[in-house]
Parts: C-alpha cells; sequence; structure tokens
C-alpha cells in the first residue's frame, strides 16, 4: 500500500519552473493561496534536495489559515541538507529520506534537531520503499512538490496519482529545469498517460488537473 500523491508545480507555458538564471518565482497569488489549500488538505509534502538547496522552503501553510502543518518530506541521497535549512525548523515535523552512502554523524546530527531519518536504498533513494513505509507510518496523502529531478523519479516508478499545475502566461526559453527532467521515455508508447478532469482560469493563468491512467 503507498500513499495518494498528488504532483503539483507552477511552470512557464514552455514546462520550465525556473528561468536559466534560477529565478522561479512563477505562480501568481491566487494559485500560491490554491497550493496552500492543497496543503493544508495532505498529511505530507515532499521534495527532492535539489529543491531545498535552491529554494530554502519552509514547505508549511503560510498563506492560509489552518489549523496544522503537514509533514514535510525531502528526498535526499547523500544527506546534503544544510542544518540550519527552513525545512529543518519546529513548525511542523520533518522527515529526511537518504541511503546507505549517508554520513552518520550527520544522521545523529538532524536526529538531535528532532528530524526522523529514514534510510532507504543504496546510491539514490528507494522511492517505492520509501512510499510504503510512509503509508505505515499512517501517511495516506502527499503533495509533490518538485523539483524535476524527483517529478521524473515518482512518475517513472508510477507512484504518482494526480496531477495538478499551474501554467503561467510566460515563456522561458533555454535549458534549465522543467515539470519532469530525468532521462525520459523514448517512445511515446511508454509516456504516462492522463486523463484531463478539470480546468479553469486562475489570475492570468490556468489550473490543469488530471488522473495518472494507471
Ligand atoms: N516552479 C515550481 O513549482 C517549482 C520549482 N522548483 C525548482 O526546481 C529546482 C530543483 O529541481 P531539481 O534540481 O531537479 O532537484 P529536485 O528537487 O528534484 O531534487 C533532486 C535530488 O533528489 C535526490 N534524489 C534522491 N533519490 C532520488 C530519486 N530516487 N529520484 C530522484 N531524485 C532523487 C538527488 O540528490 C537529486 O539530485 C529548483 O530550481 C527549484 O526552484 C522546485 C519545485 C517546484
Ligand atoms: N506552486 C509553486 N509555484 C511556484 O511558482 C513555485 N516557485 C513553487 N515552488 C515550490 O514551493 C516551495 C516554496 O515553499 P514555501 O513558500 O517556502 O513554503 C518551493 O521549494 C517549491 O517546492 N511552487
Amino acid at each position: 500500500m503507498k500513499p495518494y500523491v498528488i504532483s503539483n508545480v507552477g511552470m512557464s507555458l514552455d514546462g520550465k519552473l525556473v528561468t536559466v538564471g534560477g529565478d522561479s518565482r512563477i505562480s501568481c497569488e491566487e494559485d500560491l493561496i490554491r497550493v496552500h489549500k492543497l496543503r493544508a488538505k495532505v498529511d505530507a509534502i515532499m521534495v527532492g534536495i535539489g529543491t531545498v538547496l535552491k529554494d530554502d522552503p519552509r514547505l508549511t501553510v503560510h498563506k492560509i489559515k489552518s489549523e496544522k502543518n503537514p509533514i514535510r518530506i525531502v528526498v535526499d541521497s547523500s544527506l546534503r541538507i544544510p542544518l540550519n535549512a527552513r525545512v529543518l525548523n519546529k513548525e511542523a515535523k520533518t522527515i529526511i529520506a537518504t541511503t546507505e552512502k549517508a554520513n552518520k554523524e550527520k544522521i545523529k546530527a538532524l536526529e538531535n534537531l528532532g528530524v526522523e531519518v529514514i534510510v532507504c536504498g543504496k546510491e539514490r533513494v528507494d522511492l517505492k520503499k520509501l512510499m510504503e513505509i510512509l503509508y505505515e507510518k499512517g501517511i495516506r496523502s502527499i503533495l509533490l512538490e518538485g523539483g524535476g529531478t524527483l517529478n521524473w523519479s515518482m512518475f517513472k516508478e508510477g507512484l504518482v496519482d494526480e496531477v495538478s499545475v499551474y501554467i503561467a502566461p510566460m515563456i522561458f526559453g533555454g535549458k534549465s529545469v522543467s515539470y519532469v527532467d530525468g532521462e525520459g521515455f523514448k517512445s511515446v508508447d511508454e509516456a504516462v498517460k492522463l486523463k484531463l478532469k478539470n480546468f479553469y482560469k486562475l489570475g492570468e493563468g490556468i489550473v490543469l488537473e488530471f488522473d495518472v491512467i494507471k
């Protein structure tokens, strides 16, 4: 059994999560409120370490009033997370998923901060196994908030159930992080197939919602 996973991003019309200059301020205020309503509904929010190193996110519900903050999950193979990262603050529980190659002293230092560390995988975090462990811990729903590398692995492993994206009326061009990166599928037959279930205008952009066809 695994948690229900919703993938959410704000992207440019050309599918980028960030400009070549590293600017990821894509969502309008209305969209950020939509995202925080989603955050308030799920048991956990998950990101890759690339996103933590670049954005230093809080991953809490801070744009709307909410009784609770979801658990924060960071996927970090080599435990590169800085001990002063905002995602490790006391505003919510944090779980770091790492691998056997992680430094044992860093694991201890994180545990001393009250962070739960799950060792799961040899070189890269074993995401299928991680989902099973999280389910066993009572986590039934996860909002996957990127970035492109983690999104690819989650889609490729068949772990995403729903897609909810905001497309801003902007074109970034260039080679930067896109919604789904990784090695990519070679043929259309292999592609992850989606069923459109809803779309609506939000601010100057559009929200698209899909179920992943399994
Ligand atoms: N516009 C938006 O909605 C969002 C934008 N972003 C942007 O995306 C960028 C970060 O994206 P990425 O560099 O792609 O990093 P990422 O956030 O996807 O993290 C990737 C890292 O996760 C670790 N990892 C461990 N096990 C893994 C596995 N099985 N599969 C995949 N990764 C695994 C690896 O260290 C890997 O380098 C940042 O610039 C951030 O600003 C991130 C989230 C949302
Ligand atoms: N939905 C969305 N739209 C954008 O334009 C974004 N740049 C992001 N980024 C994601 O949100 C995280 C920031 O969270 P906090 O406000 O610090 O809680 C960031 O790390 C990305 O995962 N998302």
